[in-house]
C-alpha cells in the first residue's frame, strides 16, 4: 500500500487548527471519585466533550481512567470516540503503550486499527526504537498518528530522560518522519510520528521544535501542572501550526463539575495560546 505523504491525523488536526484557530487539546481524565456513580461520570464526560469541542483541535482521552472503570469504561470510551467523530474532533488516545515487538503489535492492533481504535496513540520508546515499528506501521497504514514520549511534563522525568536521552529520541522521531515526508519537505508538513514534550519545559521547546521539524508536538501540562500558554510559542511553526497544548483537569474540572466553567476554561486557553502566537 502506498504511504500517505501527510498523515491524515496530522492533516485533520492542522486543518481544524487553522479553521477554528485553536491549538488546544482537551484532555479527558474522568476520575471515578469525582462522581456519584458511573452513570454520572458518563454524562458529565460526554457533556464536557460536546461543550468544549468548538475550542478544541483534538480530544485526548487518557485510557487509564476508562480502564479503571472496567467494561463500562470501555463502552464509554467507544461513546467518547463516536461523539468526537460526530463533532469533527480527531481522537488522540493517551495510553503511553510500549512493549517487546510481538506485544507492541497487539497494542497497535488494539488501539490504532482494532475495534477501540482512536486516530492516534501516545507510545513509550523505553523498550528500544525498533519496538516502535508496529505503531509506526499501523499509523501509516490507517492514516493515524503516534506521539512518542520525548520529554514528559513531570519533574521526575530527569531520572531516566536526562543525559541527552530525550534528544536521542527526538532524532529518531525526526528520522521516521523524514522517511515518510521526504528530506526536502517544507516546515509545516507533518508525518505520522508526533512527539510528547511537556509544556512545563518551556526553555527546551525551541530545541525540540528544531530537532523534529516534521513532528506534531503534544505539549501536556497546561494549567494544572503549572505551564502557561504564554511560554509555548517556540513550539509552533509560523502560522501557528505544529503543536497542540493540552489541558485535562484544567478543563474537565475547571470548577468542580460545572460544565460552563469547563467551556470558559477551554475558551480562555485557546485565546491565551493565540495571544502568545500573536494571531
Ligand atoms: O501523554 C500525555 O498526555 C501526558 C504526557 C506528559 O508528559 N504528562 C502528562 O501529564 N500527560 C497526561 O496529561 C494528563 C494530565 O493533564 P493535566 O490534568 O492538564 O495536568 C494526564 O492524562 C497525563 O497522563
Amino acid at each position: 500500500m502506498p504511504q500517505p505523504a501527510l498523515s491524515s491525523f496530522a492533516a485533520a488536526v492542522t486543518e481544524r487548527t487553522l479553521t477554528l484557530q485553536t491549538r488546544l487539546c482537551v484532555g479527558l481524565d474522568p476520575r471515578a471519585d469525582a462522581y456519584r456513580d458511573t452513570a454520572h461520570l458518563r454524562l458529565h464526560t460526554l457533556d464536557v466533550l460536546e461543550a468544549a469541542a468548538p475550542f478544541a483541535a483534538c480530544v485526548k482521552p487518557q485510557l487509564a481512567f476508562f480502564e479503571a472503570l472496567g467494561l463500562p469504561g470501555f463502552i464509554l470510551l467507544e461513546e467518547v470516540c463516536a461523539l468526537a467523530r460526530t463533532l469533527g474532533l480527531p481522537v488522540l488516545l493517551d495510553g503511553k503503550r510500549g512493549d517487546i515487538g510481538s506485544t507492541a503489535e497487539a497494542y497497535a492492533r488494539a488501539w490504532l486499527g482494532g475495534s477501540h481504535a482512536g486516530d492516534a496513540l501516545t507510545v513509550n520508546p523505553f523498550l528500544g526504537f525498533a519496538t516502535l515499528t508496529p505503531f509506526v506501521e499501523a499509523a501509516r497504514a490507517n492514516g493515524g498518528g503516534i506521539f512518542v514520549l520525548v520529554k514528559t511534563s513531570n519533574p521526575d522525568q530527569a531520572d531516566v530522560q536526562g543525559s541527552g536521552v530525550s534528544e536521542r529520541v527526538a532524532v529518531e522521531v525526526a528520522r521516521l518522519n523524514a522517511e515518510e515526508v521526504g528530506a526536502e519537505a517544507e516546515a509545516g508538513t507533518y508525518g505520522s510520528v508526533g512527539a510528547v514534550v511537556g509544556a512545563t519545559h518551556a526553555r527546551d521547546l525551541a530545541t525540540f521544535r528544531a530537532l523534529m521539524p516534521h513532528a506534531l508536538l503534544l505539549l501536556p501540562g497546561l494549567g494544572a501542572q503549572g505551564a502557561a500558554a504564554t511560554d509555548l510559542a517556540p513550539a509552533f511553526h509560523a502560522g501557528g501550526t505544529g503543536a497542540l497544548a493540552s489541558a485535562s483537569r484544567g478543563v474537565q474540572y475547571a470548577d468542580g463539575l460545572d460544565v460552563a466553567a469547563s467551556v470558559a476554561a477551554a475558551k480562555r486557553f485557546r485565546d491565551e495560546l493565540n495571544g502568545a502566537l500573536e494571531l
